[in-house]
């Protein structure tokens, strides 16, 4: 009789497990939901992966001009984002909603096209903005971090005392390309003791595996460029 009660409950559970996977596969959608829900990485890296409808428009608006500044370069031209009011609030919103109440305190932006994106952000987070500027600009003392581009070689520099040690910060840029210049960022502001939290782009070029030379800091980018 045991054996008879534990068959008909071995039987009872399949029966149960069989309903319960044949009810997930009848949701598509879910299992995307399931890998959202246990792979966090995958998530929020990119936010194009997550599919917010506000990021075909921010995509469409880049325009890519083959061959500039140097042969054999597609360069992606924010300033046609920037033409249209509601993908460039858009590119800001996104960028917002993911760090206000994060506790960051400097939003360090990268010239020149760090400058566009970086001080709307820290306004609206509540954060100072710290330019990091090409040589020579900066009128006070400062600390200096030379670099390598996709074109060539260049140098930033931050003022000594703009930010204070045990900061939080966030890197903001236009684009990652090499991965150089965020590399320099971080740097600068990890040399006077703050706390990068995290690397914020508008666009990624994935094939020159920029993200790779960031030793695991995390960097979050809105849109990938990929050359073919
Ligand atoms: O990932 P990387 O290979 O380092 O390249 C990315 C950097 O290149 C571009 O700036 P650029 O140096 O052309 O300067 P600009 O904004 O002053 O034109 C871009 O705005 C990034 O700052
Ligand atoms: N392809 C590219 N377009 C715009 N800015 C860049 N900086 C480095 N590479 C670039």
């Amino acid at each position: 009789m045991y054996v008879c009660i534990f068959a008909n409950a071995l039987s009872l559970s399949i029966n149960i497990l069989v309903l319960f996977f044949s009810f997930l596969c009848s949701f598509p959608i879910l299992p995307c939901t399931l890998l959202k829900l246990t792979s966090p990485l995958i998530c929020t890296m990119s936010a194009y992966k997550d599919q917010d409808p506000r990021l075909h428009g921010i995509k469409t608006k880049i325009r890519v001009v083959p061959n500039f500044p140097k042969s054999g370069i597609m360069f992606q031209d924010i300033t046609t984002l920037l033409l249209d009011p509601k993908a460039f609030k858009d590119t800001i919103d996104l960028f917002v909603e993911r760090y206000k109440g994060k506790n960051i305190s400097v939003v360090a932006g990268i010239e020149a096209r760090g400058f566009i994106f970086g001080p709307p952000i820290a306004l609206a987070i509540g954060a100072k903005f710290v330019p990091l500027r090409k040589p020579k600009k900066l009128p006070g003392k400062v600390i200096s971090q030379e670099y390598i581009l996709e074109y060539g070689r260049d140098c930033l520099e931050m003022h000594v005392g703009a930010v204070e040690p045990g900061e939080r910060a966030l890197v903001v840029d236009d684009l990652i390309a090499t991965g150089g210049t965020l590399c320099a960022a971080m740097d600068l502001l990890e040399r006077v003791g703050a706390e990068v939290v995290e690397c914020a782009c508008v666009i990624e070029l994935p094939e020159l595996k920029g993200r790779e030379r960031l030793n695991g800091k995390p960097l979050y980018v809105l849109v990938e460029y990929m050359e073919i």
